[in-house]
């Protein structure tokens, strides 16, 4: 296999240890998301295209679990001119260090200010669109209605947030189906099961999905009148709400 692929599960662990976002994941980011999350690739040209739709002169765009950049990057490649400042967080080293190598490979007109830090104990303001693609998934559930009301506070009016995440079901039949879809999309993506089954485990303590039922009582929680899903790939969606 080559360098870059996704064989982190491929061989039997005895212990296996809960997913963090260290050295090994990045090294095979881009491919590992690509064949787990249906939906990836589109869900983030289409955050570049909202950026074009609401990012006003002179405000602030924040890109929240950052990774690599995938995001800031789409965004970036839509508001050339508009003299905005991309803010790009993540908590992982690891992540952070190989994302300023990402972003320093384009040349650009927007700023792109790229912070190691929690993205619970960061401030926002004067924000026209704040993303947290595939992120607040693994914030523990009690912080994160928290982290929305602070969000919104520090939106523009007309500003939006973001949010992309694995859903979960509360109807145990459709969840067992729509599960099912997206196990055969990794398997059609080439992972095992035994690749399958260990990410599984590593995932279940550190990534608890929500419904969508409670993803749109947290907005409405923490302020939100407007808010929808504006795509889904099986258990994949992806949220944008409007302050
Ligand atoms: N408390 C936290 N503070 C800061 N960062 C955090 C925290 N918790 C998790 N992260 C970071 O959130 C990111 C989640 S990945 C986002 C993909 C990206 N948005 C993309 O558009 O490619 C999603 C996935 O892998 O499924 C990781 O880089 C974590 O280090
Ligand atoms: O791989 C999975 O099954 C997922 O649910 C998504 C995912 C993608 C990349 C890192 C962690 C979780």
């Amino acid at each position: 296999m080559s360098k870059g692929s996704d064989q982190i599960y491929a061989n039997p662990q005895k212990n296996i240890a809960d997913f963090s976002f260290d050295k090994k994941v990045v090294e095979v980011f881009p491919d590992m998301i690509s064949r787990s999350v249906p939906g990836y690739g589109d869900i983030v040209q289409g955050i570049g295209n909202i950026a074009k739709q609401v990012v006003t002169s002179g405000s602030q765009v924040y890109d929240l679990g950052c990774s690599l950049g995938a995001a800031t990057l789409a965004i970036r490649r839509q508001i050339e001119g508009k003299q905005a400042k991309i803010i790009a967080i993540d908590n992982s080293p690891s992540m952070v260090e190989r994302c300023q190598t990402h972003i320093d490979a384009f040349v650009s007109s927007t700023p792109v200010e790229l912070q190691c830090a929690d993205i619970r104990e960061i401030k926002i303001s004067n924000a026209s669109l704040v993303v947290l693609n595939f992120t607040l998934q693994f914030l523990p559930p009690a912080d994160r209605l928290q982290l929305l009301s602070t969000i919104y506070e520090g939106l523009n009016t007309g500003g939006c947030i973001v949010v992309s995440e694995k859903l979960y079901f509360k109807q145990g039949q459709i969840q067992a189906l729509i599960d099912s879809l997206h196990l055969d999309f990794k398997r059609a993506n080439g992972y095992s099961e035994l690749e399958i089954s260990q990410k599984r485990s590593a995932l279940e303590n550190v990534m608890k999905p929500d419904s969508i039922e409670q993803h749109f009582a947290r907005f409405s929680d923490a302020g939100f009148k407007q808010y929808h899903s504006w795509y889904q790939r099986y258990n994949f969606c992806s949220m944008v709400a409007i302050k």
